[in-house]
C-alpha cells in the first residue's frame, strides 16, 4: 500500500534527516515509527504526504509514485492527525469534523450529519460536544475530534504523529484503547509516529525501530522485544523488555495443563477415585452447563467417602459439597500479561483458559513462564511456538534438532508431568 525505496531526506546544511528508507506498509496495516527526539520519524511521515519532499528514492502509494500525483488530491486520500491537533479555534466541533467533507463538496447538511456520525464513532456525542468551541473541550476530547476529523474524508491512509503525545498517561491508555478498537473495525493503513516503545508494542501490528535516520528494525513487537537485531535496538525497547513481551504474547492451547475436570453433582467418590487413578492432587470443577465454578482437593473427596462409607449423605455424596468456587478466567488467545494479571488479582496459583464458555485447560505460572521463554526462541527462529522445547542445559541457542526442534538454553524445566513438548 505505502511503499519506501531507498527514499532519503538531507538539507542544505548537511544534515541528513532519513538515509535509505526501504519497507512497506501493507493494507489495512498500523506501522509505528518509533525511536528517540531528531531521528527522522516525523520526516518520514511527512513524506508520505508531501508536506516534505525526499532528496533521494521514491514513495509508491497503490503502486503509485507519489511525486506524480497533485499534492492535494493526494492529501485526500491520507487522513492526518498531529498532537497540536490544529482544530479551527473559531468554529464549533461539529464544524470542525464537518469541513473537510464540505470542502470536498458534500452539502453542508450532509457534512454535518456524517461529521455526528464521526464524534459519536470516537466516543463524543454530538448531542453534547458538537456545539463546544475546541478551548470548551479536554486535551483528550481535542485528540479524539483531530480523529473524528482525519477520518471525516473515509481516506484509506492516515498519518498520525504522536497523536495522543500531550495528554496524562491514563487518558492516554484510554485513547489508545479506542484507537484500537476502531481500527478493528475500519481497517486503515497507517503510519504511527511515537518516541514511546510502550505505545508503539501496544498499537502496532509491526514496529519500525528508528536509530539516526535509518530503520534499525522492522517487524512484529513480540519479534522486535524477543530478538531485538541490533545492541540500539535493544538499548532501546529497554532492559524489561521480557516483561513487554508479557503483552503481546498470546495464551495458547500447548500452553495449558489439563488437571482432571469433575462435575459439581458427581458423586464424590467417584470423582475421588477419579483424582487416586490420575495421581492429582486436585481437580477443576465445573457446572451443569460446563461453566468454571471452582476446584476441589483430592483430599476432601478422599476424606468425604472416608466419613460416609456406608451410606453417604445426598449432600456429602458429591462434589458440590466440597467443592471451592474460583473464577479466574480468561479467553484464548488472551495476552500472557492479562493471565498474570488475572492470577495475581484472584490470588490464585492457576487460572482456568476458555474458548466461549468451554473450558479449554488451565494456566499456572510455571506454564506461563514456559509460554514466555518459548515464544521468544520460537520468534527469534520464525517457527511455531509448539516447535520450540525448553533445554535444561545452558548453552547457545542452536536452530533445530533432528526431530524438528528448535531448543533454548536455560535451566528451567516444565514441572512433573507437565511435558514440555506439545507437537
Ligand atoms: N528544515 C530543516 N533543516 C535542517 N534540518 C532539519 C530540518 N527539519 C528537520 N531537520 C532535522 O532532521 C532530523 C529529523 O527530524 P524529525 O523531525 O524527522 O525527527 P523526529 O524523529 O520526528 O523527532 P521528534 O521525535 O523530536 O519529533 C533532525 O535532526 C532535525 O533537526
Amino acid at each position: 500500500m505505502i511503499r519506501f525505496e531507498h527514499v532519503t531526506k538531507s538539507y542544505a546544511d548537511g544534515t541528513t534527516a532519513v538515509d535509505d528508507l526501504t519497507f512497506e506498509v501493507a493494507e489495512g496495516e498500523l506501522v509505528t515509527l518509533v525511536g528517540p527526539s531528531g531521528c527522522g520519524k516525523t520526516t518520514t511521515m511527512k513524506m508520505v504526504n508531501r508536506l516534505i519532499e525526499p532528496t533521494a528514492g521514491r514513495i509508491l502509494l497503490d503502486g503509485e509514485d507519489i511525486s506524480t500525483l497533485d499534492p492535494v488530491r493526494l492529501r485526500r486520500r491520507i487522513g492526518y492527525v498531529i498532537q497540536q491537533v490544529g482544530l479551527f479555534p473559531h468554529k464549533t466541533v461539529l464544524d470542525n469534523t464537518a469541513t473537510v467533507p464540505h470542502l470536498l463538496g458534500r452539502p453542508r447538511k450532509q457534512a454535518r450529519a456524517r461529521a455526528a456520525e464521526l464524534l459519536d464513532l470516537v466516543g463524543l456525542d454530538p448531542s453534547t460536544y458538537g456545539d463546544r468551541y475546541p478551548d470548551q473541550l479536554s486535551g483528550g476530547q481535542r485528540q479524539r475530534v483531530g480523529v473524528a476529523r482525519a477520518l471525516a474524508a473515509d481516506p484509506p491512509v492516515l498519518l498520525m504523529d504522536e497523536p495522543f503525545g500531550a495528554v496524562d498517561p491514563v487518558v492516554r491508555e484510554h485513547l489508545q484503547n479506542e484507537f484500537l478498537r476502531l481500527q478493528s473495525t475500519l481497517r486503515k493503513t497507517v503510519l504511527f509516529v511515537t518516541h514511546d516503545i510502550e505505545e508503539a508494542v501496544r498499537l502496532g501490528d509491526r514496529i519500525a525501530v528508528y536509530g539516526a535516520g535509518r530503520i534499525e528494525q522492522f517487524d512484529t513487537p513480540a519479534a522486535v522485544l524477543g530478538a531485538p537485531a541490533t545492541p540500539y535496538a535493544a538499548a532501546f525497547v529497554g532492559a524489561d523488555r521480557g516483561l513487554k513481551r508479557l503483552s503481546v504474547t498470546p495464551v495458547e492451547r500447548g500452553d495449558l495443563e489439563q488437571p482432571p475436570v469433575v462435575r459439581l453433582d458427581d458423586p464424590a467418590a467417584q470423582a475421588a477415585a477419579r483424582l487416586a487413578a490420575d495421581g492429582a492432587a486436585w481437580a477443576v470443577v465445573l457446572d451443569a452447563d460446563g461453566a468454571l465454578y471452582g476446584w476441589v482437593p483430592a483430599e476432601a473427596l478422599t476424606g468425604a467417602a472416608a466419613t460416609h462409607p456406608a451410606e453417604p449423605s445426598p449432600q456429602a455424596a458429591t462434589v458440590r459439597a466440597h467443592a471451592r468456587p474460583m473464577d479466574a478466567h480468561v479467553p484464548l488467545g488472551a495476552p500472557l500479561r492479562q493471565a498474570l494479571s488475572t492470577m495475581l488479582q484472584h490470588d490464585a496459583g492457576w487460572i482456568a483458559v476458555q474458548d466461549g464458555d468451554r473450558h479449554l485447560g488451565v494456566l499456572t505460572p510455571a506454564r506461563l513462564h514456559t509460554a514466555l521463554r518459548r515464544s521468544t526462541t520460537a520468534d527469534a527462529a520464525n517457527v511455531p511456538r509448539t516447535q520450540v522445547a525448553l533445554d535444561t542445559v545452558p548453552g547457545p541457542a542452536v536452530p533445530a534438532t533432528a526431530d524438528g526442534h528448535v531448543r533454548t538454553p536455560g535451566t528451567v524445566t516444565a514441572p512433573a508431568g507437565t511435558p514440555d513438548d506439545d507437537a
